[in-house]
């Protein structure tokens, strides 16, 4: 029998055979002399030994003193944390940019040592690579790019993609994660600049999932510009974006391409803007092995924070039909949440119809209600009926909203700074709930609905928080700390393409997703819980996602799904599922 730590285990060293198996013989070298120091993929810097330089024309090339992989490592450690020192007291965004520049350049030069340090410091790194910073790096990409980390596909490249995806240097891809700039974090539209989103994905995949960096690729699709984006070093092509079916077959072509290329292949949609983030979804889910982790990913990991909250609360999970929930924002990430998280109501109640009564959704207008002008089809589900409950009108105020409803969660995706004032903090205090729960999903940190401190301070210290980008834990006085919790689609978007590929499924269903954000919900232990932490630590990310990826396989084996990959055919696979 197989224990799901010993399954999860088992997956992930056999991801690691199915990964690198097929590598084009990353002990084939054929690059000679200086062509193997300039290539980051093979280049060991002063580590290569002595037998190594003569049989790979390096002699000469380098000081004679050969330096371990281990004093390499400690050597970079040591210029890292010294310029974490003298950086202290700087600007943020200095501080962060250079710490940001010192590992780019680690990457640029020596992706093995890269990757090292940045698996066992990742709790460290994760702010530098991931969000925060890499919003600030994506808004100043043009200024900041060094040399292409992926590749680039704009309205110009039409006709020529699937040549251009052979330009590609890696035989086998496994996972892609695709961005069209449109809507990055909460920073708007940043066209060919977002490709620094899908790049930090990718390092959480390697750091998470322990997928090969060889076997990855990042790409951006119509580098196009938002009107009046005037940087005179923009990098993408100044023009509007495409619209329409202009762009629709931009984006089939580029589909086409890739999985001609690499049938095997998991594209992770990433930041596009809400319309064009469910119209692809909706277009290539049953077509191609693909996901919206801004969609999908994120309302797992929001439904696993809800049901958490649930138990902080001391009730059983099946209270969670009862919560009231405001959701701040209508987006792709809003709305996806509350369809998974309305879902997951219809199926503990067994009533589809009435499974959205406590779910109230609002966006830069106010509450949705079914006298909205214009409603959004994707909305509609969870439009209120004016005067369900008395006095909440159409287009209703956050602050009228939570007074009236008097909420157990506020959940933020809106990417407003600052939209949970503290009148709507205060105010939550009043609510009815035992012990209310904020999610200021938003990211950048700037963008978040409100900081930790000021949760702590207006809505009170019997709070639970979680936040998109990661804040410090709050010191309350008399040794109480008021716990912060990092609510990122990072917890299951590695876990989702790592079962994925695994199992070799040819689609991505909503049973695999709801496997995945169950494994997430069910992972902390009650103690934890109780202490407000709804979520695992960085540190444990490997751990976590091992634990999501096996529940994706068993979910897809469940559903037949599984073909297998690599030399683990779906028998195998079957087999190994059996707990
Ligand atoms: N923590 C996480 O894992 C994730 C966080 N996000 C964050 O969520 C934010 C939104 O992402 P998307 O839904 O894709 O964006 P979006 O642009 O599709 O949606 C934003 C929504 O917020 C609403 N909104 C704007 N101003 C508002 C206000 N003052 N009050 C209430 N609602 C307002 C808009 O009407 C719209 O419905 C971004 O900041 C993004 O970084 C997104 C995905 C995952
Ligand atoms: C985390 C993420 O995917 C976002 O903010 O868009
Ligand atoms: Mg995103």
């Amino acid at each position: 029998m197989w224990s799901q730590a010993r399954f999860a285990a088992s997956r992930l060293s056999r991801s690691r055979r199915l990964f690198s198996s097929a590598i084009p013989g990353p002990c084939i070298v054929h690059k000679r002399g200086a062509d193997i120091l300039h290539d980051p993929w093979f280049n060991k810097d002063t580590g290569f030994p002595l037998t190594e330089r003569d049989r790979l024309g390096l002699r000469g090339l380098l000081p004679p003193r050969v330096i371990s992989f281990e004093q390499q490592y400690a050597r970079f450690m040591e210029s890292y944390r010294s310029l974490e020192k003298n950086t202290k007291g700087q600007p943020d965004s200095i501080a962060a940019l250079a710490k940001w520049r010192i590992l780019n350049r680690l990457h640029d030069r020596n992706e093995t040592l890269y990757y090292r340090v940045l698996i066992d410091n990742i709790k460290d790194f994760a702010p530098t690579i991931y969000t925060p910073t890499v919003g600030l790096v994506c808004q100043n990409y043009s200024g900041l790019f060094r040399r292409p980390r992926g590749m680039y596909f704009s309205a110009k490249d039409k006709g020529e993609m699937m040549s251009m995806i052979y330009n590609w240097p890696a035989q086998q891809v496994d996972m892609i994660v695709l961005t069209d700039g449109s809507r990055i974090l909460g920073l708007g539209d940043l066209g060919v600049q977002g490709i620094g989103i899908p790049i930090g994905k990718l390092d959480m995949y390697v750091a998470a999932a322990g997928i090969n960096p060889q076997r990855m690729l990042v790409l951006t699709i119509k580098g196009c510009l938002k009107t009046g984006f005037v940087s005179k070093m923009y990098l993408g092509l100044r023009q509007p974006r495409l619209e329409g079916e202009e762009y629709l077959s931009i984006v089939d072509e580029f589909m086409e391409a890739v999985f001609t290329r690499w049938p095997k292949a998991i594209v992770q949609f990433e930041d596009f803007q809400m319309k064009w983030a469910f119209e692809t979804l909706e277009r290539y889910r049953k077509r191609f092995c693909m996901f919206n982790d801004d969609i999908q990913g994120t309302a797992g990991v929001a439904l696993a924070g809800l049901l958490g909250t649930v138990r902080a609360q001391g009730r059983s999970l099946a209270d969670f039909p009862n919560q009231k929930i405001v959701v701040v924002g209508a987006g792709s990430a809003g709305l996806g949440v509350l369809s998974m998280a309305v879902q997951a109501v219809a199926r503990m109640t067994g009533k589809a119809e009435t499974a959205a009564r406590n779910f109230f959704l609002l966006d830069k207008d106010g509450l949705v209600t079914k006298e909205r002008k214009n409603l959004d089809p994707a909305a509609a589900p969870f439009a209120k009926d004016p005067g369900q409950i008395v006095g909440l009108r159409e287009g209703a105020s956050l602050l009228e909203v939570v007074k009236k409803v008097k909420p157990d969660v506020l959940l933020g995706l809106s990417g407003v700074g600052g939209v949970f004032s503290e009148e709507v903090l205060k105010a939550l205090h009043e609510s009815d709930s035992s012990k209310p729960a904020i999610f200021a999903m938003s990211n950048p940190t700037m963008n978040a609905e409100c900081t930790a401190a000021d949760a702590f301070k207006h809505a009170g210290e019997n709070i639970v928080f979680a936040s998109g980008s990661p804040f410090e834990n709050v010191n309350l006085g008399n040794g109480k700390v008021g716990h912060v919790n990092q609510a990122n689609n990072m917890y299951l978007f590695p876990g989702i393409g790592l079962g994925a590929s695994i199992s070799g499924a040819r689609f991505i269903t909503d049973g695999m997703l709801q496997a995945a954000a169950e494994c997430l919900a069910s992972y902390m232990t009650d103690e934890e819980i109780q202490k407000g932490i709804l979520y695992p630590s960085i540190d444990s990310i490997r751990h976590i996602t091992a634990e999501v990826g096996a529940s994706v396989v068993r979910a897809a084996v469940a559903e037949e799904l599984a073909e297998g990959h690599g030399d683990v055919g779906p028998k195998e696979l079957a087999h190994m599922s059996k707990v």
